[in-house]
């Protein structure tokens, strides 16, 4: 299989650069409609597409994100390999704004969001135990640190609904539970990519210390676009970089993301719901008749 690698961008990423003969196209999904359009070109011999998580322009919140759309369009047009690159706020003194975090663990607080393409007529539970693909991740550590910028080896983000940001009541106990970053937009994104069997990393950048910081005032939005538009030449360097190391063929994946749904459906073959398995031909076509 060849290698497709998708970038999804978050706030203030609504746009990527250096693509060739790229262009923007509608996908269809039966899950509705992604956040937007998809971009979709080459850096040097590698498919790259785009999806900006928000749209362009910023028009979805945190919760009415399309997340299932956006995973299901990516899929249907041949993605292997997703890389999302997000905004966060920072729990460690040492995870300082512009520095960025290959996350490995989530918690997942969010609670009014579709989590899953399974349902009622067909169930499946996949394990998201490492919730992320070592492999890609292991790609993106290195690109990020072809930048110069400071990059963090893992990390445990802690995915709230929002869009207001924590009390600092909130973010003390995140903290002391052993959280590192917080963001609102990579659950459920993450466990639908695990569903879809495409490879997913996680690529935090730290914008803010939340309200936990006893040194810093509270979330401020100029302070955080400040920072990513800081941060967009390392980003786009590290998309580069990561496209770079994924040309050629796709391998097995060696951590099992691209067979996570080998014994994952419960539902019996005669009992499955012929409309839910429809719409399942993308995601699930792999193992499913
Ligand atoms: C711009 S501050 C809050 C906003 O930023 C993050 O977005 P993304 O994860 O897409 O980069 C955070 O999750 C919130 O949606
Ligand atoms: N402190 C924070 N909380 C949630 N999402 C964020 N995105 C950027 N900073 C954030």
């Amino acid at each position: 299989m060849t290698r497709h690698l998708a970038i999804i961008g978050g706030s203030g990423l609504y746009q990527i650069d250096g693509l060739k003969d790229a262009t923007w196209a509608a996908v269809q999904s039966p899950f509705g409609a992604p956040s937007d359009e998809i971009l979709t070109g080459r850096i040097d011999t590698t498919t790259v597409s785009f999806l900006p998580r928000h749209g362009r322009g910023h028009v979805h919140t945190p919760t009415s994100i399309p997340y299932r759309a956006n995973i299901d369009a990516l899929k249907r047009i041949g993605v292997t390999d997703v890389v999302a690159v997000s905004a966060c706020g920072s729990f460690q003194e040492h995870m300082e704004p512009g520095d960025f975090v290959i996350v490995d663990q989530f918690i997942d607080r969010t609670f009014a969001r579709e989590k899953s393409f399974f349902g009622t007529g067909c169930v499946a539970h996949v394990s998201v135990a490492h919730p992320v693909c070592p492999v890609l991740s292991a790609t993106a550590r290195d690109a990020a640190k072809a930048t110069g910028v400071t990059v963090h080896d893992g990390g445990t983000y802690l995915a709230m609904e929002g869009p207001q940001f924590s009390s600092m009541a909130e973010s003390r106990m995140y903290r002391a539970w052993g959280c590192d970053v917080i963001g609102m937009t990579n659950m459920p994104e993450a466990k639908l990519a695990r569903e879809a069997e495409l490879c997913y990393a996680s690529v935090a950048m730290i914008t803010d210390f939340d309200s936990w910081h006893p040194d810093h005032g509270a979330v401020d939005i100029s302070q955080i676009i400040e920072t990513l538009h800081g941060n967009a030449a390392a980003a786009r360097a590290m998309v580069k970089g990561i496209a770079q190391a994924l040309s050629g063929d796709k391998p097995l994946c060696a951590a099992g993301c691209d067979r996570a749904l080998e014994h994952a459906i419960m539902t019996s073959p005669e009992a499955r719901d012929p409309d839910v398995m429809a719409r399942l031909d993308a995601v699930a076509g792999r193992v499913l008749p």
